[in-house]
């Protein structure tokens, strides 16, 4: 087999449908079809509850699809993998550890020992800014030190996929492009695969190679977008190039109609 062609991830046709409390079921993403190259950053952007969070459940190995193939490494996925790490709009860190023992936990989870877990945590929290912070619990940060602690608790576990579900939503505005360009500096080091789910197409723009426009629920793939604009970036600087208001432009085009579709459906319903 040459492994050199297989995706890091593939969806083939997923779908997922959920058995509501009355009974019914409701169909949350259809027919999906999407690639994910080995180390390339796609962010997925659609209308509010249209299915991008069940879409990340489904790369996850959380959730089975109903139908369809979830391949990941080119092996149908089965329940969370080993090398895939997960950031989430909610900080997933401990409150009652340290912050240096929450950024060891995955490594020792995993089985390495704990000098060498200490070290490696160590590490990423100097390369996230927080080494002055070891020994603080989760309260005593701000929501910005609290997503480096989980950005280096993920990165320190060396993830081939990593899986962001709105991650930097609760964040102010600056901290939130602090932020940004502090994930594009660790992933650009790590060679990880990124699937990065957001509401915000300016963030998605700036950070992807490719964004995925998802439909209005049912989600399926709408249209994907290849982002040519080079690397390094600086989102507060990207964003002022012509070329970035272009494709801000073309791709807004083509979600805005999405989001018209889901705000017409949310008034039908509410009346
Ligand atoms: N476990 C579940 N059981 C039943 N319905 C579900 C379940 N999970 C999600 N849904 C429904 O599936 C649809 C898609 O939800 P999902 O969270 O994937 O959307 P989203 O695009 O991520 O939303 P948002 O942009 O608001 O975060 C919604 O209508 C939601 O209510």
């Amino acid at each position: 087999m040459n492994s050199h062609h297989v995706p890091a991830i593939e969806l083939r046709g997923a779908s997922k449908a959920f058995r509501t409390p009355s009974g019914a079921l409701h169909t949350a993403v259809r027919d999906l079809d999407l690639v994910v190259e080995r180390g390339e950053f796609v962010a997925v952007v659609g209308p509010t509850g249209c299915g991008k969070s069940t879409s990340l459940t489904l790369i996850s190995g959380l959730e089975e699809p109903t139908s369809g193939d979830v391949l990941v490494a080119g092996e149908p996925v089965r329940g969370i993998g080993d090398r895939t790490g997960f950031v989430f709009q909610q900080d997933a860190v401990f409150p009652w550890r340290t912050v240096l023992s929450n950024v060891m936990a995955g490594p020792r989870f995993r089985g390495v020992p704990k000098d060498r877990a200490r070290e490696r945590a160590r590490e990423w929290l100097a390369r996230v800014g927080l080494a002055a912070f070891e020994d603080r619990y989760p309260h005593q940060l701000s929501g910005g030190q609290r997503k480096r602690v989980a950005l280096a608790a993920t990165f320190v576990n060396d993830p081939e996929l990593l899986l962001m579900d709105e991650p930097f939503s609760a964040l102010d505005v600056q901290t939130r492009a602090l932020m940004s360009d502090e994930l594009l500096d660790l992933w650009s080091d790590t060679g990880a695969s990124v699937v990065f789910v957001t509401h915000d197409l300016e963030e998605s723009i700036a950070l992807a190679d490719k964004v995925v426009v998802m439909t209005a629920g049912p989600a399926t793939v709408k249209e994907v977008f290849a982002i040519d604009l080079p690397r390094p970036r600086r989102v507060e600087e990207v964003r002022l190039e012509p070329r970035f208001v272009e494709i801000y432009r073309e791709i807004w085009s083509s979600l805005g109609e999405e989001v018209r579709i889901t705000r017409e459906r949310g008034a039908t319903h509410a009346a």
